[in-house]
């Protein structure tokens, strides 16, 4: 598959990873703000619906093949928040610091063996404005959040994500470990196997 994709995202954090990423797998893909698209309203209900109008805006913006990528963090004690809505849980969209300071405080009284959590990520790739069979792929990354931050790698939630195999923050991963192991490069790679399938 040789066609350049839009790629239905403005969170820097995200756009580094799949730069990194897609360039191993060989796709091609332009950022969706250098072709003027504004960002799609995430009304859905769930990580597909709202990964689906990320990319469907940006198809039908531009005429272009779209990827577009919802992820958040799910926090078990918290019955799953903040989750579909990881960008805004402070309520300014994107503002790291405001979230991430919400999480610990919800988590304040919670015991280190039920902080549970997991990055998500879906990802949505539309061949063109007007596909109706949208190829779609998902992924966990099972960790807890920890009481105090810690790493300066990554973005988002990654100094308060404990990752057990590692031993360690997502945000004190090597940038190119968390790009093997993290939920938006598990669910990258089931794309990528989707896509050659496909011929997409
Ligand atoms: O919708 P786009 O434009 O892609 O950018 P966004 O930041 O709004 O992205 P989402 O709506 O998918 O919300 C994802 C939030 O979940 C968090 N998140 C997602 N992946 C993460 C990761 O790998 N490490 C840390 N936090 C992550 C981060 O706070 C994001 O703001
Ligand atoms: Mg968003």
């Amino acid at each position: 598959m040789s066609r350049k994709i839009v790629l239905a995202s403005g969170n820097a954090g995200k756009l580094r990873e799949f730069n990194a990423m897609m360039a191993d797998l060989g796709l091609e893909f332009v950022r969706q703000s250098e072709l003027g698209v504004q960002d799609a309203e995430e009304t859905g209900l769930t990580f597909v619906e709202n990964a689906l109008l990320k990319a469907r805006n940006a198809a039908q913006h531009t005429g272009m093949p779209a990827m577009a990528d919802d992820s958040g963090i799910v926090v078990d004690a918290l019955g799953g928040a903040p989750g579909l809505y990881s960008a805004r849980y402070a309520g300014e969209h994107g503002d790291d610091a405001a979230n991430n300071a919400k999480l610990l405080e919800a988590l304040k009284d919670t015991p280190e063996a039920q902080r549970s959590a997991r990055f998500y990520c879906c990802i949505v790739y539309l061949r063109h404005p007007h596909d109706q069979l949208p190829i779609i792929a998902e992924a966990s990354w099972e960790g807890r959040v920890l009481s105090a931050p810690s790493g300066a790698n990554g973005f988002g939630y990654d100094p308060l994500f404990y990752v057990p195999t590692h031993g360690c923050s997502s945000a004190e991963l090597p940038p190119e470990e968390k790009n093997r192991i993290s939920h938006r490069a598990q669910a990258l790679r089931k794309l990528h196997t989707l896509l050659e399938q496909a011929k997409a």
